[in-house]
C-alpha cells in the first residue's frame, strides 16, 4: 500500500526496447526527504528508469507512480514540481546566466530567490556573462541553476556529476544536500561510488535492467562488500607462500619499496583475522599494518560482475532466458 510520504513508487516496471529488455521488473519506492541513488554499469537501465520515472518514457509493463501521479499523463501537474536537468540545447547561447536562470524562473508559481540560486550553483560572479562563452562545466552550473530555481519537490538527476571539476561537484553536492534539508527529495544516477555513498541515504543497484540491490550504502558494504584488503610492508625477501594460505585469503601481491622493502597486499574474505595472522607471524616481519573493509566500488564490483566489464551494448534477454 502506498503511504503518504512515498514520493515515486515503480511496481514491477519493464521497458523494452525492440528485442532488448532495459527493464526487468523493477520495483522501489523511495520516501519524501531521501535521496535515492541509482548505480550500475553502461547500459544497465538507470537512464530508461529515470527517463520513465520523468514520463518521456511509457513503460512497457508495470506501473510508475511520481507524487501520485502516472508521469506519463500528458499535462501532468507534476511538470511544476518535479524538475528535470535539462540538456544542453535547451539553453539560449545570448542570453547572460542571469536572464536564462530568470526565464526558467517565470516559468514556475514560486520560484527560488535568482541570487541565491546564482550563489548555490557558484555561478555569482558569472552572472553577466553570456551562455554561450560559459566553459562546459560552467555550462552544467547553469543547467543545475534552472533545475533548481522553481523549487521543485522532486529533483531527477542522471549523472549530474559528470564532467565537473572537484568544486563544481561540491556545489553540486550542496545543492543536493539542501534539497533534501528542505523537505524535497532526489534520484540521481551516478558512476561515482564516493558520491554515492557521501550523498545518498538509499542506493539501488541496477545490472541489465533489475535491480541486483537496494539498500543504504552502509548496510549494502557490512553485507556485500565480499573481500578486505590487508596491506603491511615486509623485507624485500620475506617468503609471502604462507600468507596466501591463510584462510579466506583469495591473492597476495607485492611491490617494491626503498629497495629492500616490499608493500604487500593480501585480498581476504576475513579481514580482522588476516590481519591478526599477519601481526603475529614473526617470520613475516611486517610493519606498517593497515586494512582496507572495501566499500561501495567492492559492493558494485561482486554484483555487477562480468557486467561491469562489458560495454552493455549486448541484447539483455528478459529474465535472464536466452
Ligand atoms: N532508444 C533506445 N532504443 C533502443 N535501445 C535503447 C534505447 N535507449 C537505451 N537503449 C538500450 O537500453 C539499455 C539500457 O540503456 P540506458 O541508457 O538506460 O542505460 P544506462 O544505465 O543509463 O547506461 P549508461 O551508464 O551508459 O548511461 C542499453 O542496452 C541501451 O543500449
Amino acid at each position: 500500500m502506498e503511504r503518504t510520504d512515498d514520493v515515486a513508487v515503480v511496481h514491477d516496471l519493464s521497458k523494452q526496447y525492440g528485442t532488448r529488455w532495459a527493464l526487468d521488473e523493477v520495483a522501489f519506492t523511495v520516501s519524501q526527504g531521501e535521496v535515492f541513488g541509482l548505480l550500475g554499469p553502461n547500459g544497465a537501465g538507470k537512464t530508461t528508469l529515470l527517463e520513465c520515472l520523468t514520463g518521456l518514457r511509457k513503460p512497457t509493463s508495470g506501473t510508475v507512480r511520481v507524487l501520485g501521479e502516472d508521469p506519463a499523463t500528458p499535462r501532468s501537474a507534476l511538470r511544476s514540481m518535479v524538475a528535470v536537468q535539462p540538456q544542453e540545447a535547451t539553453l539560449f547561447p545570448q542570453l547572460s546566466v542571469r536572464e536564462t536562470v530568470e526565464l526558467w524562473a517565470s516559468f514556475y508559481p514560486e520560484p527560488d530567490d535568482i541570487d541565491d540560486v546564482l550563489a548555490r550553483v557558484g555561478l555569482l560572479e558569472e552572472a553577466h556573462q553570456r551562455v554561450k562563452v560559459l566553459s562546459g562545466g560552467q555550462s552544467r552550473r547553469l543547467l543545475l541553476a534552472v533545475t533548481v530555481v522553481g523549487r521543485p519537490r522532486v529533483l531527477l538527476l542522471d549523472e549530474p556529476a559528470a564532467g565537473l571539476d572537484p568544486q563544481a561537484k561540491e556545489h553540486l553536492w550542496d545543492v543536493v544536500r539542501q534539497q533534501r534539508a528542505s523537505g524535497g527529495t532526489v534520484l540521481l544516477s551516478t558512476h561515482d561510488m564516493h558520491e554515492a555513498a557521501e550523498l545518498c541515504d538509499r542506493v539501488a543497484v541496477l545490472v541489465e535492467g533489475r535491480i541486483a540491490a537496494c539498500d543504504t550504502p552502509g548496510r549494502l558494504v557490512s553485507e556485500l562488500a565480499a573481500l578486505s584488503t590487508v596491506t603491511f610492508t615486509a623485507p624485500r625477501e620475506t617468503d609471502l607462500s604462507a600468507v596466501a594460505s591463510f584462510p579466506g585469503v583469495t591473492a597476495v601481491d607485492s611491490t617494491e619499496v626503498a629497495g629492500e622493502s616490499v608493500r604487500v597486499r593480501v585480498r581476504t574474505a576475513v579481514g580482522d583475522q588476516t590481519l591478526k595472522r599477519i601481526a603475529g607471524d614473526e617470520s613475516l616481519v611486517a610493519a606498517d599494518l593497515d586494512i582496507d573493509k572495501g566499500g561501495l566500488g567492492d559492493v558494485f564490483r561482486s554484483l555487477a560482475g562480468d557486467s561491469a566489464q562489458r560495454d552493455g551494448t549486448a541484447a539483455q534477454q528478459k529474465g535472464g532466458r536466452s
